[in-house]
């Protein structure tokens, strides 16, 4: 069990609003919001750095109902949290704050209308309404699993490591830690931990992944010797796990729109002791044509709404999001990627999006639109991941297959 939280200070209360009204309005991850503070108030220790995230984390996870209440006001909706929660009373309140915050918080909490099942759930209307209709009771269950924090995952590289070895290293760090359910290389840790203070960490024997995520990677199943390209490479995240299936031999493009995120791969890459990875900036039309054809495996793992991953980012539930014109955009990166494959090859459409317009949508129409390319394999060819029942963030994935004949 974790320590009991120290008692609420001035500094914590000032510190957590100023978050939260950072998250709130200028659109930022409360995570990376919390760092950049933490960065600029080295005075705050281990457990008042807890005692603010519980706070900015603990509101955030009962945003819906307490922004009907507060708004954006970032002082009155911690205010109506911590007294809901029962964390202070209304003088205590009073005393940390100001009396007429606490006063405000007061009213609100008395005239406070019955949530909404969806403000119950913490989910947008739109979204609830969207899961009931696609996951009937489950959605209640989904909901609440979303509203938990994500359990600390790493990926044990294989290209340097076993899973004993690490869970040695971690033992002899007096980590606790344990094999994943799911997937082959992953180890679930007891707490959080600063990696790079690790010498297996340092030395390229593990990555941070959610489960989900290692997952997906074995789902594309790439085979030592294949030529494989990772369309929507970002920082390589799933790229090494690729690389790691990949035994470090063969032929792995990483692609991306965004060269930035795509610069922080060849490190990663170095450290992973992976040397089998290319990048490629996109938009590069002279690239993708003269690679039209020649790969066994593309994953498109497309930008999307990330309702999976809200255990992580729970402020994106707060932005709103246009699910067709992202739908679109999906559809449009699949058939840009589809051309590379050569005949027989896997296309495989990944996103960690719980929205069925972003999954099985866009994969029927680009079925219906691309007759070169089709789904075997029933059920197998479809993987669904959900933190109710797998514990892992929220992750859709199909694959697809060119056929042997015919053109793209
Ligand atoms: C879900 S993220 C990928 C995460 C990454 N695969 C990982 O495992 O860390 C989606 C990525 O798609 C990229 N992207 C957006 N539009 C794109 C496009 N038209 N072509 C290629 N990549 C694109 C974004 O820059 C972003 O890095």
């Amino acid at each position: 069990m974790s320590a009991p939280l120290p008692r609420l200070r001035p500094p914590h209360w000032r510190a957590a609003v100023a978050v939260l009204a950072r998250t709130l309005e200028a659109r930022e991850p409360a995570d990376a919001v919390l760092q950049h503070w933490f960065r600029e108030h080295r005075e705050m220790g281990g457990r008042d750095r807890a005692n603010v995230s519980a706070l900015v984390y603990g509101a955030l996870r009962d945003a819906m109902r307490l922004q009907r209440l507060a708004g954006n006001d970032a002082a009155l909706l911690l205010a109506i949290h911590v007294r809901r929660t029962g964390r202070l009373d209304r003088h205590a309140l009073a005393a940390l704050a100001d009396e007429p915050l606490a006063m405000a918080a007061e009213r609100a909490c008395e005239a406070a209308p019955e949530p909404t099942a969806a403000e119950h759930a913490n989910v947008p209307e739109a979204i609830w309404s969207a899961w009931q209709a696609q996951y009937g009771d489950d959605a209640v269950a989904l909901a609440a699993a979303l509203n938990h924090e994500a359990p600390v995952d790493v990926r044990v590289n294989t290209l340097k490591a076993t899973r004993e070895a690490v869970l040695a290293a971690f033992a002899q760090a007096g980590i606790d830690a344990a094999p994943t359910p799911l997937s082959p290389w992953g180890l679930r840790l007891a707490r959080r931990v600063a990696l790079p203070t690790l010498a297996a960490y340092r030395d390229g024997w593990l990555e941070p992944q959610d489960e989900g995520s290692q997952m997906l990677a074995h789902f594309v199943d790439a085979r030592p010797g294949e030529r494989v390209a990772d369309f929507c490479a970002g920082a390589g995240g799933k790229t090494l796990a690729l690389g790691a299936t990949m035994a470090n031999d063969g032929e792995l493009w990483a692609l991306d729109i965004a060269a930035k995120r795509l610069a922080k791969l060849g490190p990663r890459a170095q450290r992973a002791g992976l040397d089998i990875v290319q990048a490629c900036s996109l938009p590069d039309p002279d690239w993708l044509a003269a690679h039209a054809g020649q790969f066994d495996a593309v994953l498109v793992d497309a930008p999307c709404s990330a309702t999976g991953t809200w255990r992580r980012n729970p402020e994106l539930r707060l932005r709103p999001v246009d699910f067709e014109a992202l739908a679109q955009v999906q559809g449009q990166i699949l058939a840009q990627a589809a051309p590379l494959l050569r005949p027989g090859g896997r296309l495989i459409y990944a996103t960690c999006s719980l929205m069925s317009v972003e999954n099985d949508a866009v994969v029927e129409h680009f079925l219906a639109d691309h007759p070169q390319f089709f789904e075997g394999g029933g059920d197998a060819s479809r993987l669904r991941l959900r933190p109710d029942r797998h514990g892992t963030d929220g992750f859709f994935a199909a694959r697809l297959q060119r056929a042997l004949h015919g053109d793209t």
